[in-house]
């Protein structure tokens, strides 16, 4: 699948932005803050409705605006499709797809992407939020409907929490917590039994891709751990029943102690994902080095992974738009050449850099320039020497 066209309205820095994407590969070039991580940012807005930057959608939104419009056409299975959102400042967003008017949640699974950025360095050294973001959103990409769950699971976990902060101060209703255990429990178990199906068809492309980009540098090994058993303690394949019973039977067993402090301490939302190097875990042992190494891993491991997903929810043009944004600078050439080589057959890389150079020429493609905040056309850069696959592509819209 690719993305075609990208129009902007209030997004970002741009008020008014239209990109044409040529085939395969498109870099995006220029000075610092001009706008170029803005493109391809609003290109992973419409994939999975958030950035890969800011947690909220406030300042997506082009300051003084009320409203911002990002627009695409999507190729994907040989037809071409026009998605759009509406992000709304103080209002809930509104979205298109094709003609029709949709919900945005809606558009997730229309347009997959997977986004290499210098903020994934987090996902090794940083806190374990991340990497159930990280888990989450691979869990989505499997299989949109997962998405619901997720919201659900957010809501009811306020709900229930707030209701044992009363519980402590002896106001609350205390059968009424059984209700909001069975419900957490069940979503609990949906979205345990997607992370721990998501991560063990990961583990063995974050390896490969861990062995290609660091030669010789050791297993990478991801697992998902949680505290409701050992990590081994069940089954990958266990099923949401089976976990949402486990996680039942632990609510209640921990619910004297859950009242006291007045949180849900048991829970999807407390686990994480074990990144191993060798027999030490990264975080706090890989060298700088080897955690971009690990990121990258991850990246390019799930990557693969849906580009090769060929489970019950799969498309059958699936590959993902790899975005690289703004890295080929952090690594050094050795790991720039493995990434190269293993984008070679990639349907779309959109990259970011600030200079052309630090990109390697045989994956630089197309290049776009961004000058004073506007994206125009280097007629002088590398043309990608790929096919048009424009031809024969139906119009859905
Ligand atoms: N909501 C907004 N309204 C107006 N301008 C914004 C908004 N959000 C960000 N900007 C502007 O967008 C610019 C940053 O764009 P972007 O992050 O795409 O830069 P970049 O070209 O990728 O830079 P770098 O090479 O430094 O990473 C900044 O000048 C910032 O002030």
């Amino acid at each position: 699948m690719r993305v075609t066209h990208l129009h902007l309205t209030d997004f970002r820095s741009y008020a008014e932005q239209e990109i044409e994407f040529g085939p395969r590969v498109t870099t995006l070039v220029g000075h610092n803050g001009q706008g170029k991580t803005n493109v391809v940012e609003a290109v992973r807005y419409l994939s999975n409705l958030s950035s890969h930057r800011v947690a909220a959608d406030a300042p997506l939104v082009r300051q003084g605006a009320e409203r911002a419009v990002v627009r695409a056409r999507v190729e994907k299975s040989g037809r071409s499709l026009a998605i759009e959102v509406t992000l709304n400042q103080g209002r809930a967003n509104s979205a298109r797809l094709g003609r029709s008017q949709a919900k945005p949640r809606d558009l997730l699974g229309v347009l997959r992407t997977v986004v290499f950025a210098p903020e994934d360095l987090a996902l090794v050294k940083g806190d374990p939020s991340g990497r159930r973001l990280f888990m989450d959103e691979l869990c989505v990409a499997l299989q949109p409907a997962i998405a619901g769950d997720h919201s659900d699971y957010d809501r009811v976990l306020r709900q229930r929490s707030s209701m044992l902060k009363t519980a402590k101060n002896a106001r609350g209703d205390l059968t009424m917590l059984d209700i909001w255990d069975e419900k957490l429990a069940d979503l609990g178990g949906r979205i345990m039994a997607a992370r721990l199906r998501a991560v063990r068809l990961l583990a063995p492309h974050v390896a490969a891709a861990y062995e290609a980009v660091a030669p010789g540098g050791g297993d990478c090994r991801v697992s998902y751990v949680t505290g409701l058993a050992d990590a081994d303690g069940y089954a990958a394949d266990a099923s949401a029943a089976d976990l949402g019973a486990v996680l039942l039977a632990r609510l209640q067993e921990v619910r004297p102690k859950e009242i006291e402090r007045g949180v849900t301490i048991a829970g999807p939302h407390r686990d994480d994902l074990d990144i191993a190097l060798g027999t030490m875990p990264a975080k706090g042992y890989a060298s700088h080095g080897e955690s971009w190494s690990c990121a990258l891993a991850l990246r390019l491991g799930s990557y693969e992974l849906l580009t090769r997903d060929d489970g019950p929810d799969a498309d059958e043009d699936g590959e993902p738009v790899l975005i690289l944004d703004d890295v080929f600078a952090e690594l050094d050439t050795g790991r720039r050449a493995a990434l190269a080589a293993r984008l070679t057959e990639a349907s779309q890389v959109l990259i970011t850099a600030a200079v052309a150079e630090d990109v390697p020429e045989a994956l630089r493609g197309e290049v776009l320039r961004v000058i004073d905040g506007t994206v125009v056309r280097d007629d002088a850069g590398v043309k990608d020497p790929g096919n048009d696959s424009s031809d024969g592509v139906e119009s859905d819209d």
